[in-house]
């Protein structure tokens, strides 16, 4: 029983989904997915925007085998504020095969970092959704970027497309590889080659460390379920330019979806409509992440 009581409205992960028709090629890894709890072992920050269901590191690890996936990327959520306990606790019950995303404070000590990589972190990430932070990171970014780069640490930025012309040229300006989350949530209403998809990939263009992840058509989707068309256009997009540059993840528990909750075994059967030949879905499940998080 937790702690928590989750919001009115929280749609909480689907309970049975499919086994997916696809089959990932051996050794993929689910790059983007959240742990959330349990409540009553690892409590939600006080400052959250959203009090979720519990979703732990066992019922996720379970998720993985029915999908066939081998590996979790473990991305710390911002209803646990800068408390990665219950992302680090996922990461050391995965006998290796899961590795993490953290958030900190820019005051956060060379020992915690050290302590951080030692159990399997990364990368730190950023949060500049505004429904979901009181302040925006860019001072704290710009204060501890040198110090992720001289651990070859990445970056993980979380971003609206509307808000891209504001903070292209400090995006631009990092040190780091740098990830953006669900190709920085472009409006799929819009033309796939017009102005404000063009400059996502503009910065994918001349930047050539930073990546993106082809994740979230659920969340990104008007044309809906199960096969998120409106979407497919701007991954396939994405992955055809950058094909060494680009992450999927599942994005369970799918924190604030008010649609609808997705089927992740569905979701798998989308990953050939954006990664349209085995050489790409290789780099996309394998070699890319591979290369970002298990490069030791
Ligand atoms: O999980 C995601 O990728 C998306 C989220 C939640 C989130 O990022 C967070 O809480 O940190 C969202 O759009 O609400």
């Amino acid at each position: 029983m937790s702690d928590f009581i989750k919001d009115a409205d929280w749609l909480d992960w689907h309970p049975n989904p499919v086994r997916p028709t696809y089959r990932p090629p051996a050794g993929a890894v689910d790059a983007h997915c959240h742990v959330f709890g349990p409540g009553d072992q690892f409590p939600f920050a006080a400052s959250r925007k959203y009090t979720p269901c519990d979703a732990s590191a066992e019922q996720l690890f379970s998720l993985r085998d029915h999908l066939g996936f081998s590996r979790n990327v473990v991305v710390q959520a911002t209803c646990h504020g800068t408390d990665n306990r219950a992302m680090l606790h996922a990461l050391a019950q995965s006998n290796g095969m899961a590795r993490g995303v953290a958030t900190v404070t820019p005051e956060v000590s060379d020992a915690e970092l050290d302590a951080l990589h030692a159990a399997g972190v990364r990368g730190v990430r950023f949060n500049f959704v505004k429904r979901l932070v009181d302040v925006l990171p860019i001072d704290g970014l710009r204060s501890i970027a040198a110090r992720l780069a001289s651990r070859d640490w990445h970056i993980v930025i979380y971003f609206e497309a509307q808000d891209l012309p504001e903070y292209y040229d400090f995006f631009a300006s990092l040190p780091t590889i740098v990830v953006v989350d669900h190709m920085g949530r472009p409006d799929v209403r819009k033309d796939v080659n017009g102005p404000e998809f063009d400059l996502f990939v503009k910065l994918l263009s001349e930047n050539d460390n930073i990546w993106s992840k082809v994740s979230c058509p659920d969340r990104l989707s008007f044309s809906g379920e199960p096969l998120y068309a409106d979407v497919v256009p701007f991954a396939t997009r994405i992955v055809e330019t950058f094909p060494e540059r680009v992450l999927w993840g599942t994005d369970w528990p799918h924190p604030n979806m008010k649609t609808h909750m997705p089927d992740d075994g569905e979701l798998v059967n989308f990953i050939p409509q954006i990664a349209r030949t085995e050489e790409l879905q290789h780099k996309l499940l394998v070699e890319n992440p591979m290369r970002l998080y298990w490069a030791d």
